[in-house]
């Protein structure tokens, strides 16, 4: 009782506790101005009862900055209502790279950060990757001209076929049934449940309503990705050749090969599999939706700003013209473009809570007390809009990621990725697509809102990720002209 209700000594203030619903009815039934409006309250950390989960908000740079980077809050809570997916022991220790901890955590990161590079990730495989795709991105969008199109789910299409083609090898067709259907379960996954929902802050719901809390839906849209993931491994196993590595499954399968041995290997046999099944899983569900929302914001503030986007498409067109698609090399040459991303990515903060953490020991944090087992989020959403920091935080300004000499300059707070050793594994992934998709999309065509209709005005859905609300452009072929 004392540990779900009571606040513990010299710990963060925060709202009320009422029994059962804990913080909760302080939050409201939108996560992200509830958050906001308790950090204008309480400050720069603060404590919530999400239902009878202890949790800190961390709401400042410094003190997010200094608590991130120590090892006792590098460990992910056991995620009760997802756990069922994801191979529980007896102690909650999930398989993957998400939710997983200690040791287990950093073989099977390190494995995938080192290998994914090879297949898409890195400079060079990511390039090839983008060659091919983007001439069937280029067509795919093409037959949406002159129309008014709402693009939101149709851009997953290609980061997620871009994906099964880093994990499998295979190249499917944009309008392949199989795609499609990968496309519609990653959609279920990534929007059904996500930490504010019902189920997670009530676990032992999924026993007495699992279909109205969306625990049946998520639970048979992720066992559906895992039969196609595990339909790949077999497939790989029969046409297996040592020393010929076609994909990232095949390096998965050499490397359980060579852990063979070596029980203690956390890629080892039966283990080894389970954790491929949940790191597969954990690629497409945090690679999927938020890539493609960066895009749909992107997409947005651009056709809101037809200046921007002018000025985009000169920089385009100076450095690389319309007859050569865009290439990684030509990074440092679009500053405009870079410093467009990078505010994307701040306004939008996508993951405005970070994935949640919690304290693996009694520690301190901005002179209060915390308890082992005190869950941590992140608040990146009020970090990126701090109006003590950013000036007009709540404004598109790509300018305020460059220098006086119009050269892309970073600003460490900007932290859409997360800080210290648990940020995003698919950081460098996300940037390089990001950043050849939009030079891609703004090269070939102009997006703009429909005439004669008021100019939307979107607040983000806060769920999984902030997402983008659905929206209509019209896009149309830009006018071919020499350089
Ligand atoms: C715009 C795109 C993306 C954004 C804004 C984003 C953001 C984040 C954030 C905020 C975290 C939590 C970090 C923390 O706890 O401090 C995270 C974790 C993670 N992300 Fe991403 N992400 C993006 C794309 C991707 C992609 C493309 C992939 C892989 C294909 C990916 C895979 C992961 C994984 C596996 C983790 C968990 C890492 C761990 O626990 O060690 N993300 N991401």
């Amino acid at each position: 009782y004392k540990k779900n209700f009571v606040r513990p000594p010299n710990f963060p203030p925060g709202p009320f506790n009422y029994p059962i619903l804990g913080g909760i009815p302080a939050i409201g039934q939108n996560v992200l101005t509830g958050m906001n409006r308790l950090q204008s309250q309480y400050g720069k950390i603060f404590s919530v009862y999400m239902g009878t989960d202890r949790t800190v908000v961390i709401a400042d740079y410094d003190l997010a900055k200094e608590a991130l980077n120590k090892d006792e809050f590098c460990i992910r809570p056991d995620i009760k209502a997802l756990n069922d997916i994801r191979y529980p022991d007896e102690n909650g220790q999930v398989r993957g790279v998400m939710f997983s901890n200690g040791d287990e955590w950093l073989e099977v990161k390190r494995f995938a950060l080192r290998h994914l590079r090879d297949f898409g990730f890195g400079r060079i495989g990511m390039e090839a990757l983008i060659w091919k795709k983007y001439n069937g991105v280029s067509s795919f969008f093409k037959e949406d001209v002159g129309k008014e199109v709402c693009l939101n789910l149709k851009l997953n299409i290609p980061i997620l076929n871009a994906l099964w083609h880093i994990i499998s090898g295979e190249k499917l067709d944009y309008n392949d049934e199989h795609l499609l259907d990968i496309v519609h379960k990653v959609d279920v996954m990534m929007t059904t449940i996500d930490v504010s929902s019902v189920i997670n802050l009530f676990p032992w719901l999924k026993y007495i309503c699992p279909e109205a809390t969306g625990y049946s839906k998520t639970i048979n849209a992720y066992l559906g990705i895992r039969k196609l993931i595990e339909q790949q491994y077999h497939t790989h196993l029969e046409t297996f050749q040592e020393g010929h590595m076609r994909d990232f499954m095949d390096v998965y399968i050499q490397e359980m090969k060579s852990q063979n041995q070596n029980s203690k290997s956390y890629l080892h046999g039966q283990r080894g599999l389970e954790n491929m099944n949940s790191l597969l899983s954990d690629l497409f569900v945090a690679g999927s939706d938020t890539t493609t929302n960066t895009l749909n914001w992107t997409i947005f503030y651009l056709a809101k700003d037809v200046a921007k986007q002018r000025r985009l498409q000169n920089e385009i067109d100076t450095v690389i013209g319309q007859d050569r698609e865009p290439s990684l090399q030509d990074k440092p040459d679009l500053p405009y473009l870079e410093a467009i991303v990078q505010e994307v990515h701040r306004i939008s903060a996508l993951g405005y809570l970070g994935v949640p953490r919690i304290t693996g020991k009694d520690t301190q944090l901005g002179g209060y007390d915390i308890p082992k087992g005190t869950r941590i989020f992140t608040h990146i959403y009020h970090i990126m809009h701090d109006k003590d920091y950013w000036t007009n935080p709540d404004e598109f300004m790509p300018e305020r990621f460059l220098d006086k000499n119009g050269k892309f300059q970073m600003d460490e707070r900007s932290i859409p990725f997360g800080i210290g050793k648990r940020q995003c594994l698919g950081k460098t992934l996300a940037q390089n697509e990001l950043f050849l998709f939009i030079a891609g999309l703004f090269q070939t065509f102009n997006f703009n809102f429909p005439k004669d209709k008021p100019v939307p005005n979107l607040e983000p859905i806060p769920g999984f990720v902030l997402a983008c609300p659905p929206y209509n452009v019209v896009m149309s072929l830009r006018v071919k002209h020499s350089k």
